[in-house]
């Protein structure tokens, strides 16, 4: 049994139904990130776990405990031993960044001498000691999330929830912060569960991502799990950045005859990579460039291959605009009918 399960959990507001029968286990330290579009019910489901929001049906269990069955079963939040990090902190603007993480000892009453001690530990930590004496409104971003995460982390709970722990941050410290706090749980060994819509940022700090659409999980497993084997066409293109294309006859007759793959009846769909793509003399799809653009390691091209939507491919040189060029995927993947994956081939 995992840390956290939510089992069959359902949950709508009024006619609007949020969350579809789902389901998810948590292992004990790991870092599980629950990925998915603005408004498809990420922060619902954090609510649910810490246990401010209550499901229709379904249950939550933390650490073999039922804590909300939907029923008469319920443990409210502040008995569920849980760190929440807020979107947008949630600092308490009057205290001094000491009294923040403070907070939640004093609530248990822990002597004072225990209180500075685990509050010196944790800001140490998370490098913030020099700004204990600081307001919330006197703190970066970054130190302002730290305080946060240390408020959270300070009581050793059992759980850490994250909800966008990074849209306050400046994107160009993003990727440290990031970093930094994945290093940290890690060595805490903390089971954490973070909400984003950035699946950049689900896949640099997963151990398993959990895919929400249309209030389900589509897809649940390691990041580069997702990447090799997305389970349809929408996760393909949702999880870096697939060329997803229309296949009609005369791009199927041209995949059969230069890469050596016979289309299916009832693939509607194919896709690959643009980072999986090489740029040939001798055979590929043929393609016209329509522009690039310089992002130093690579350059990224739109490419037209006669269909209603352009591709991106990358290339180590410059290509001229509107010259026909030979693309070879090195892996094709195509979708069926409703848009599921049907096969992956390798070229060779
Ligand atoms: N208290 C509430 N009352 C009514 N509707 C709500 C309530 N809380 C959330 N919703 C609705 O439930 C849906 C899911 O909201 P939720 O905040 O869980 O999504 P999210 O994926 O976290 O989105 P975001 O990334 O924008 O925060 C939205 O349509 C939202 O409008």
């Amino acid at each position: 049994m995992g840390m956290v399960e939510l089992e069959g959990v359902t949950k709508s507001y009024g006619k609007n139904r949020v969350l579809e029968e789902i389901s998810l286990s948590a292992e004990k330290n790991e870092f599980l990130v629950v990925l998915g579009a603005s408004g498809e019910g990420k922060s619902t489901i954090l609510n649910i776990i810490s246990g401010v929001v209550r499901p229709d049906k379904g249950r939550v269990i933390i650490d073999g405990e039922v804590v909300d069955d939907s029923g008469k079963t319920y443990i409210p939040p502040e008995k569920r031993d849980i760190g929440y990090v807020f979107q947008n902190y949630a600092l308490y603007p009057h205290m001094t960044a000491f009294d923040n993480i403070a907070f939640p000892l004093r609530m248990r009453k822990l002597p004072e001498n225990e209180v500075k001690k685990r509050v010196l530990e944790v800001a140490e930590m998370l490098r913030i000691s020099h700004v204990l004496d600081h307001k919330p409104s006197q703190l970066s971003g970054g130190q302002q999330q730290r305080v946060a995460v240390a408020r959270a982390i300070v009581k050793e709970p059992k759980l850490l929830l994250m909800d966008e722990p990074f849209s306050n941050i400046d994107p160009a410290l993003r990727a440290s912060v990031r970093w930094e706090l994945k290093v940290l749980v890690k060595k805490v060994g903390i089971t954490t569960i973070m909400a984003t819509h950035d699946q950049e940022e689900a896949m640099s700090l997963a151990d398993r991502v959990a895919l929400l659409r249309k209030g389900r999980f589509i897809q649940y497993d390691a990041p580069e799990k997702i990447y090799e084997h997305p389970v349809n066409a929408y996760v393909a293109e949702f999880i870096g950045g697939m060329n997803v294309l229309p296949l009609n006859d005369r791009l199927a007759g041209i995949i059969q005859e230069q890469l050596g793959v016979k289309v299916s009846t009832g693939e509607k769909l194919f896709g690959f990579r643009p980072e999986h793509t090489a740029i040939s003399d001798t055979r590929g799809i043929p393609v016209r460039v329509l522009g690039g653009e310089f992002r130093g390691e690579k350059w990224v091209y739109v490419v037209d291959l006669g269909l209603d939507r352009p591709a991106k491919i990358f290339s180590q040189s410059r290509i001229q605009a509107d010259t026909t060029i030979r693309i070879l995927p090195r892996r094709l993947y195509f979708f069926g009918e409703d848009e599921s994956t049907t096969r992956i081939e390798e070229i060779v």
